[in-house]
């Protein structure tokens, strides 16, 4: 039997209400597989490999001790936005998500707003609006927006295309970053070739492990910030080892995302003190793993992941591995 998690989330986020996945043991220590349902078997391959070379192989050595991270405000109302920021552990980046299915400019401008009043003058906000705007929805709402959070630190991924997100950077002062052209992209070199970006943002699980990002961050060679797909802290140690083992590292990374789950599979989570995650490997024991286990929480749930897993595991062992990678 695998260990399957499952807990739910304190804020809906990203469409969701609970995130769950499957915890693997190694000899190098734990990993993490969790891709979200909406990721099919073939795209879900890289986040096995992630959770692979997490328990069989380890990480590159660490070159920080501390990784500066965001919070991550979720698009709920202003006054839960404002109390998410002061209790976030000294986070001096906020992360703000727009864009929200249903939701107009004039609660974005009043979320802003409070996660300004929140993080006070020094603090840096960005938003991500995870490509839902059109070019002219995206430079005239970064004009409000910019206005409303007194200075954007960038934006993540105002449009879905390339095209469309070197238009916005032509376009606007905001600074862009690149996210789902990154790590749902055939090809993550044509955010470079068209300059559509000045950020990329980096994510373990979805983009083949630590090392495969540490090699694209080398070719792609513009500024990274390491950011989380929202998985338990098992999942995010793998974000950590990157954001420490970059050569340069200019930006707040969005690691800070234990605070949204209600319960973590570890007993000592990866949380913020002093806007800082220490660079640690939290390891599950038998308590926080029950009081996470789906087996116990929701049977069906727990089996399907174990297919998913046993799948996912097959076609990742049936891929042509590429040159100097230790296969699983
Ligand atoms: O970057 C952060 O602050 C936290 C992670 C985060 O925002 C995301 C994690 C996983 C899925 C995404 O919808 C979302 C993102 O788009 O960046
Ligand atoms: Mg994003």
């Amino acid at each position: 039997m695998v260990n399957v998690y499952s807990t739910p989330l304190t804020t809906r986020f990203r469409g969701i209400e609970v995130r769950d996945g499957v915890l693997l043991a190694g000899p190098a220590g734990w990993g993490e597989f969790s891709p979200f349902w909406d990721y099919d078997d073939a795209e879900s391959v890289s986040w096995w490999l992630a959770a692979w070379e997490a328990a069989h192989v380890g990480w590159p050595p660490a070159l920080r001790t501390h990784i500066p991270v965001n919070v991550t405000v979720p698009a709920t109302d202003p006054e839960r936005a404002h109390q998410i920021v002061l209790a976030s552990g000294g986070c001096r980046t906020a992360k703000v998500k727009v864009a929200e299915r249903g939701q107009g400019v004039d609660e974005e401008i009043a979320r802003l707003e409070a996660v300004r009043d929140a993080l006070g003058l020094t603090g840096a906000i960005r938003i991500d609006a995870n490509g839902a705007w059109d070019v002219e929805t995206a430079v005239e709402r970064l004009r409000l927006l910019d206005r409303a959070a007194g200075g954007l630190e960038y934006v993540e991924q105002p449009c879905a295309t390339v095209p469309e997100l070197a238009e916005v950077r032509r376009r606007t002062s905001v600074l862009v970053a690149a996210d789902e052209s990154i790590r749902r992209a055939e090809d993550p070199f044509a955010v470079v070739r068209a300059q559509a970006a000045d950020i990329i943002v980096l994510k373990v699980q979805p983009l083949g492990g630590v090392r495969a990002c540490l090699d694209l961050a080398e070719q792609v060679a513009l500024p990274v910030v390491v950011s989380s797909a929202l998985e338990s802290s098992v999942g995010l140690a793998a974000g950590l080892a990157l954001a420490a083992a970059l050569p340069r590292l200019d930006h707040a990374c969005g690691l800070a995302t234990s605070q949204l789950l209600v319960r973590d599979t570890v007993p000592d989570p990866l949380l913020p003190v002093d806007g800082m995650i220490e660079v640690r490997r939290p390891v599950p024991d038998a308590a926080s793993l029950a009081a996470t286990d789906a087996h116990l929480l929701d049977p069906l749930v727990a089996q399907r992941w174990e297919q998913r897993a046993t799948r996912v595991a097959r076609l990742a062992q049936a891929r042509p591995a590429s040159s100097g990678e230790t296969t699983p």
